[in-house]
């Protein structure tokens, strides 16, 4: 979401009741997309330049954008989400309340991904990390509570970065891997390694190999921005011990994506390398909002973060 007057009107963000229990109820399969938005708090560098505050929580499904009085021509605007989340929320309760439902719902073998979107230095890293570890938290409390199902975790992590696609678990062999179409799988992405995660602190290795590896920089608004798009996979498979009526077997992916900020060079001063790395993020992030529209088989919620400033 940018700065400026968004180009999204109100009546096309459709008011939908968030997801329920994983996996299990009903709204969990009516609803597809989930769609909510946090406002981060102005950083000490904006506080500094006495940035305005361009966003306000109405309530917790709405949120106004308040033109600077310097922008005439823009109109205040409201816009509905499933939720909204203001500057002082920390990231427990963005997961608890928005996310944890549609990431839980892996366990019970619904595919889920958790998208986070928004303009460069808005907060998608910082919010997606703490979600991944609450993730990861909570499928490994669910697997303690749960004896009578083995569970088998399979991870993968990639990135794209200038339209190339890097395995993150295998960034030394420095290819850029191809993109598949199995008639059985769908899109594959061929010899990405899946390393089986023995435990929750084994899985922690592993995301933090790929955030190690991912393509970082510097930028006028955000001193680590990522510079590619993000996609952590978690294969999740399950099967009862004993014979029973439930379902004996499931398999499902947990993705979280973390997306690069869509970014205006008059604001990030990116000039070479960085002005171009910026062209290919805006222009896949163009080709992903179609993607997204088309999107109906999935579960999926779709964290939209926001910048809370004006740039002064
Ligand atoms: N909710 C928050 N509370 C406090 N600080 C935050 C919050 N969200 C983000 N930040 C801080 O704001 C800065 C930018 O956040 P982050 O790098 O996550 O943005 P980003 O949207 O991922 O940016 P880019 O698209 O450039 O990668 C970081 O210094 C981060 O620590």
């Amino acid at each position: 979401m940018s700065g400026k007057a968004p180009g999204t009107p109100a009546s096309k963000i459709e008011n939908r009741t968030p997801a329920s229990t994983p996996g299990g109820g009903s709204k969990a399969k009516e609803e597809k997309i989930v769609v909510t938005v946090r406002l981060r708090p102005l950083n000490r560098k904006e506080q500094l330049a006495k940035d305005q505050v361009a966003w306000e929580c109405v309530d917790d499904q709405t949120i106004a954008y308040k033109p600077s009085p310097q922008e005439r021509s823009a109109q205040p605007a409201s816009f509905i989400f499933d939720k909204v989340f203001g500057p002082t929320c920390i990231t427990e309760s963005v997961y608890e309340d928005g996310v944890k439902n549609i990431a839980l719902s892996a366990l019970m073998g619904i595919n889920a991904t958790i998208f986070a979107y928004g303009q460069t230095s808005s907060g998608k890293t910082y919010t997606m990390r703490g979600i991944t570890e609450k993730a990861v938290q909570d499928i490994y409390n669910h697997i303690r509570n749960t004896p009578e199902r083995d569970f088998t975790i399979r991870m993968s992590g990639l990135e794209i970065y200038n339209e190339n696609v890097r395995d993150l678990l295998n960034s030394e062999s420095g290819r850029s891997l191809k993109l598949l179409d199995d008639p059985e799988k769908g899109t594959v992405v061929e010899k990405l390694v899946e390393e089986t995660a023995s435990d929750d602190t084994h899985l922690r290795q592993l995301i933090s190999v790929c955030e190690a590896q991912r393509q970082v920089g510097e930028t006028a608004l955000n001193d680590t921005s990522s510079r590619s798009h993000q996609i952590i996979r978690l294969t999740i498979q399950s099967t009862l011990h004993e014979n029973s009526d439930c379902a004996r077997s499931f398999v499902a992916s947990l993705n979280f994506v973390d997306l690069a900020g869509s970014e205006r060079a008059s604001q990030t001063h990116a000039d070479g390398t960085r002005l171009r790395e910026g062209c290919h993020i805006n222009l896949s992030l163009m080709t992903l909002t179609t993607v997204i529209r088309k999107l109906r088989s999935e579960h999926v919620c779709f964290l939209s973060i926001s910048v809370h400033s004006l740039h002064s």
